[in-house]
Formats: C-alpha cells, structure tokens, sequence
C-alpha cells in the first residue's frame, strides 16, 4: 500500500495500516520532512516498518495493490481519498461510531454553522466540536481526535461529535454541504473542489445540500454515478456503505435560503416554513441565514423547532462579522484566515446596505492554501468608488499589494482603539493562524 502526503497526515493514516497489517510506504511528496526533521523526533510510535519514500523521487504507482491519498493530491492514477480510508479506518477501530457524527464541509459557511450546532445542541447532549477555531480540520483530524479521546478514556463522555471538515465529509449520521461559493481546481487542476466534495456526501446517512448546489450544477441526487464521471478513485473493504445500491443517497434534504424570507437586516430576523428566526444584535450578515438553515434543520433531528429558534436568539460568534455598538457607532469585525473574495464581497455590501462608514480591509497573505486573487478584491472594491458612504483604508500585507490597483489610504498596522470610534467600522481582515 503506498499512502502519499505527509503534510496532510499519511504518516498517521500509514501507523493505521500497519497495526491492520499491512505493507505501507509513505510518499513525502512536498519533502514535509526533509523541511521539518521535528515532526520524526516528535512522532509517538515508530518509523521502522514504514518504507519512506522521499519527495525528490516519484514511486511507480503500478507497484502498488491500493494508493491512499488527500483527494487534492495531483497524481493521475486510481486512488483512496483519505476522506474514505479515514471512514474505513474509522469503523474498523469504532464500528459504528459515525452515527453519532454530524459533519459539515463547504467553501464557506462551515465553522459558523458548526458552532450554531454545538450552541443549540449543548445543553442536550454531550458534544465534542472540532472546527477551525480549535485546529486543523483535515479528515485526518477526524481520527486523531477519536484515537485520543479513546487513549484519555474520555471518548464514552460524548453523544454527539461535530466536525467540520475540508474538502468532503467522512462516514457520518448527518453531514452538510453548506455552499460553493467559489469552485476552484484543486489537485493542479486534475479536480475541482466541488465534485471532491461532492463524491464524498456518500459518507452521510443523511445529506444536507445547499439547493443552489443542486441547481447550478446539475447533481442528481439519486445517481452519485454523475459525480464520479470526472474522478477516477474506487473503494476498498468499504463495508459500512455499499455504494452501488445507496439508499442514503436519496436521504438527501436540500437547503434553500432563497425560502427565507428577510424581515430585518439588522437585528437580522427571517421566516422560514412560517416559523420567524431572529438572531442578537451581536451578529451581523446575510450569510447567517444561510448557516443557521443548515443548522436548524440538522438540529430538528435531536430537539424541536422551538427550542432551536429558541437557542439562535442568543447565539454569539467571534471575529465572523460579530457587531459592537460603542458610543452610537457599530464595529464590525470580520477577522479570519478563510476569507474569500466572496465572503468579502457579501460583507462590504451587507454593511454599505445598512450602514455608512469606513471599511478596514487588509491582512496576511499564506492564511489558507488558497490564496487570495488580489486583482478580483480589488474589482470588488472599486464598484465603491461613486458611493459616499463607504470609505476604505488598506492595511497589513494583503492591503499593501491592493494598493496597486485602488486609490484609497494606506496604513501599515492599523492600532484600531474603540474609544476613539466616531464612524461606523467594517474592519476585513484575513488573518493567518498563529
Ligand atoms: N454561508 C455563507 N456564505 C457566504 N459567506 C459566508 C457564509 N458563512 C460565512 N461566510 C463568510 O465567511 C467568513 C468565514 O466564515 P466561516 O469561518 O464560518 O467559514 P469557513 O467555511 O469555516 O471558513 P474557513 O475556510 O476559514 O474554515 C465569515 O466571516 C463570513 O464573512
């Protein structure tokens, strides 16, 4: 068996094997070891039955029974995605223990839905949360933190797990495509990150699509067969889920925020299935409607609609468009390392629709592996440039570089002190993870 990726976690997926008894060798293919030589030393079991294989040579492919490998790996031969080996793994060390997952992918969206779930959840189960605010989310994360929590002893204090995962789900009860506001290639252009994601909604019992998915992209639901037509991976030993006769597949519910109807923009409050949905005055943003739909309609799985509704009215979150009010004037703070140009866009014109002011938008660049198109922010900044009530200022990295392209001030750290606020502030920052 040759597992490739050691940035993405081959090394952890390879220890799996063995202990199954297999023959593993573990391609390094960004050489993550021969830049890092911490990550041996550090390592809690041992290297002597791996055959590793380093980044300045390619393995012959043909050599090997089963090839595991992130499903934005650029090679061109037949592979299992880490999503599926993780599920695999998953159940021959837990057996079922997916049926108490819940798990959400998507371009945007996820973090904050999965901490609607966990707020709406927690005081009626005993939930482990991983998302992007506790640490990685590739799939492998998935089974570490299971394989701990077992090694701690502590995985029987848990109901419930959610997590929220790149790239796809893995084996799950309720798992979530929230959108994809931006499709992109991945795998140097051999796959595009919708249909990896979308090849992996098997993993659910039960799905939860953004209908537009459905819409623009023509999935249909009862055949995943559409959706394999373009990637060429195969399975094996998948016991848990038979993919040729998937009942789960026509387990699907499609989302549609476009049955929302928006009362108030701020405090936002929508209807939805004649049920109103209002959130605090600290949440700010459309994109809310979006998550909290994902996350009702989950949740209507474990608790009723009431109780839901209840719960979204005090639901908090920092630093993903969280608002302030300080001396009259509002703070926005939109400041995290996923920021698209979408998500950025959605938030300018959320806030030049409610409130004038000045728009801080900057921040790091290396926060994601997909980097920010500079040029198509800066086309989005400019569709300002005749509005009055809406000044930027460009800060950090990013703003220095969008400088080139728009004429507005530039300030290198921008020390933002909220006594001081005597305009509104959106401040947009696509902050890296220290
Ligand atoms: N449903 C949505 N549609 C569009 N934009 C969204 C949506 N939900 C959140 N956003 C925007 O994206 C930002 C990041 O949100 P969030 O962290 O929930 O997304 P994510 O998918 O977890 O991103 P990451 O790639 O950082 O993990 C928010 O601050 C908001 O501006």
């Amino acid at each position: 068996m040759l597992i490739i990726d050691v940035n993405h976690g081959a090394l952890d997926i390879a220890k799996e094997y063995i202990n199954l008894g297999y023959n593993v060798s573990v391609w390094d293919i960004y050489g993550k070891l021969e830049k890092d030589k911490d990550i041996l030393k550090n390592l809690n079991y041992s290297m002597e039955h791996i055959n590793l294989i380093s980044s300045k040579e390619k393995p012959d492919f043909e050599k090997y029974d089963n090839i595991i490998a992130p499903i934005h790996c650029p090679i061109d031969c037949n592979f299992i995605s880490f999503h599926d080996a993780i599920s695999e793994l998953l159940y021959k060390k837990y057996g079922n223990i997916h049926k108490k997952f819940i798990e959400i992918t998507g371009v945007k969206g996820k973090t904050t839905t999965t901490e609607l779930l966990y707020y709406i959840l927690k005081d009626e189960y005993n939930i482990f949360l991983n998302n992007s605010n506790s640490g990685s989310i590739t799939p492998v994360s998935v089974l570490n933190h299971i394989n701990r929590l077992n090694e701690e002893n502590k995985l029987d204090l848990y109901n419930l797990f959610i997590f929220e995962v790149s790239l796809g789900i893995t084996s799950c009860k309720y798992g979530a495509l929230t959108n994809v506001v931006e499709n992109y290639p991945i795998g140097k252009g051999r796959r595009n990150a919708l249909n990896a994601k979308l090849y992996t909604l098997k993993n659910a019992d039960r799905i939860y699509i953004n209908k537009n998915i459905l819409d623009n992209y023509g999935y249909d639901n009862n055949n995943l067969d559409l959706v394999n037509n373009n990637i060429k991976y195969k399975y094996i030993d998948n016991k848990y889920v038979d993919n040729k006769n998937n009942d789960n597949l026509k387990k699907l519910t499609a989302i549609s925020p476009e049955d929302a109807e928006i009362i108030s923009k701020y405090p936002l409050k929508y209807k939805y299935n004649n049920k109103i949905i209002e959130f605090s005055k600290y949440i700010f943003g459309a994109h809310y409607i979006e998550d909290s739909l994902f996350a009702l309609n989950i949740c209507k799985n474990f608790v009723n609609c009431e109780y839901i509704i209840d719960k979204i009215k005090t639901f908090e979150i920092k630093n993903r468009m969280n608002i302030k009010e300080i001396n009259n004037r509002y703070m926005i703070e939109n400041i995290n390392p996923g920021l698209n140009v979408k998500s950025i866009d959605y938030a300018i014109k959320d806030f030049s629709e409610i409130f004038d002011g000045i728009v801080i938008i900057g921040g790091d660049f290396g926060c994601t592996c997909e980097e920010l198109n500079v040029r198509r922010l800066s086309n989005i900044i400019n569709k300002y440039k005749n509005k009055s009530n809406i000044k930027f200022i460009l800060t950090g990295a990013l703003g220095k570089k969008l400088k080139k392209y728009v004429n507005y001030p530039y300030v290198e750290n921008y020390n933002f002190k909220s006594t001081e606020l005597d305009k509104n502030i959106l401040i947009i920052y696509r902050k890296a993870i220290n």
